[in-house]
């Protein structure tokens, strides 16, 4: 198959869809892959090194879309993108389409075939081409929030782990999944006060275990999100329902209730956001303030370390990817985990949570792909 890899072009996205390492794989298995010039620069990648690794460089993004059968991407293709996409070629790329309609129906128009990382499933439950930028952004999410604490950015001029004889910051993780995990653990590494809330019992059992008593746990509800977002100093927002926009957990009357000088991150904005004043931003310009509480909301947060992210991102989507390049639409025919992944095929929509956020027909993956 003919894979194409365009230069990332949302703001401050530095990450790239292949590294080298990966063109390497995909050339072992008979594959042709196209690279746009330049887009390896984020992980210090040269064009040289693509082509050592067996890849062709591409002038500019569009012949990369115009002779690629299969673009590997990191984030949602942007507009300009949308419109290079066409009926029969694989987008193999994180799309996030439940909070966005206008690339819902951008993506449907064009007819492509979109497998989206963050709804590809595994055997055990989870979400193995998510977790790995959820494991960069719940560590990344308290570095953020621990500069967004000093007073030159609005915060409560905080120190997160305090001093001796001064207390630590107060951090509150909503969601103690992938990202909440990764961000108790930097969390209480820094020597901050944790408190995590699911609504999962036995997660929260698991995390009492994992952290032996230095990470509280507390069962998500209204209630306890009203209490404990008045203490925090920092909440991080990382819930997740697969597919779906995020539930709006914290809402404009509770940030009255909350510090001066709190921070909020919210992780979960990539689906929507779980608190009622997140909106998007970008690390140009990460932050805001609302009711005196700043929001730090990037949808892209990996995209700040794209030489971690872009490694362990390929780690992930390597597997699939080459199974995707080796069969074509019959990897998603004889695999139900990569077949979760698909979105949208041939104008229709095969994911029933984005179906439902848009109010749109769901036609299921198997109907799609007319596999009974
Ligand atoms: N902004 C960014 O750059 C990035 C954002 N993300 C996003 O972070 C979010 C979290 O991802 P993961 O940790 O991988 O998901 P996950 O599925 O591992 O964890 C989500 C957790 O939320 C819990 N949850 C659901 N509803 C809840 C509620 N009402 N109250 C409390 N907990 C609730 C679930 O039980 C689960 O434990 C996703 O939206 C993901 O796309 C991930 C990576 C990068
Ligand atoms: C998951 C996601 O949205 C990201 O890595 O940018
Ligand atoms: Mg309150």
């Amino acid at each position: 198959m003919r894979v194409g890899v365009p230069k990332e072009i949302k703001n401050s996205e530095f990450r790239v869809g292949l590294t080298p390492g990966s063109v390497r794989e995909y050339v072992a298995h008979g594959h042709e892959v196209i690279v746009e010039t330049g887009a390896g620069a984020g992980i210090r990648a040269g064009d040289q090194d693509y082509e050592a690794a067996g890849a062709r460089i591409a002038p500019d993004a569009a012949s990369v879309f115009a002779e690629a059968e299969m673009i590997v991407k990191v984030k949602e293709p942007q507009p300009v993108e949308i419109e290079r996409l066409r009926e029969g070629q694989i987008l193999y790329a994180y799309l996030h389409l439940a909070p966005d309609e206008p690339q819902t129906k951008g993506l449907l128009k064009s007819g492509v075939t979109g497998v989206a990382y963050e709804t590809v499933t595994d055997d055990r439950g989870g979400l193995p081409l998510l977790a790995p930028m959820s494991e960069v952004a719940g560590r990344l999410a308290i570095q953020a929030a621990a500069y967004a604490l000093t007073a030159p950015q609005g915060g409560r001029g905080l120190l997160m782990g305090g001093v001796p004889g001064v207390l630590p910051a107060k951090v509150l993780v909503i969601g103690g999944g992938v990202v909440g995990a990764h961000a108790a653990k930097m969390a209480a590494g820094l020597g901050a006060d944790v408190t995590v809330l699911d609504r999962n019992l036995r997660r929260l059992a698991e995390l009492d275990d994992l952290f032996a008593g230095r990470v509280k746990t507390r069962y998500s509800t209204y209630e306890a999100l009203d209490e404990e977002t008045d203490e925090a100093d920092v909440v991080i927002g990382a819930v997740l329902i697969p597919g779906a926009s995020a539930p709006k957990l914290v809402t404009r009357e509770m940030l009255k209730g909350m510090k001066d000088g709190a921070v909020l991150v919210d992780v979960s904005i990539d689906q929507g956001g779980c608190f009622e004043t997140s909106k998007p931003t970008t690390h140009a310009e990460p932050t805001y303030i609302v009711e005196g509480v700043v929001h730090y909301c990037v949808a892209n947060m990996p995209g700040a370390v794209p030489l971690t992210a872009s490694h362990a991102l390929n780690n992930a989507t390597l597997a699939y990817g080459l199974m995707l390049a080796d069969k074509g639409l019959d990897a998603l025919k004889e695999n139900r985990h990569l077949r979760n992944g698909l979105n949208v095929h041939r104008g229709k929509v095969t994911h029933e949570a984005v179906a439902a956020a848009h109010g749109l027909p769901y036609t299921p993956a198997e109907e799609a792909l007319a596999l009974h």
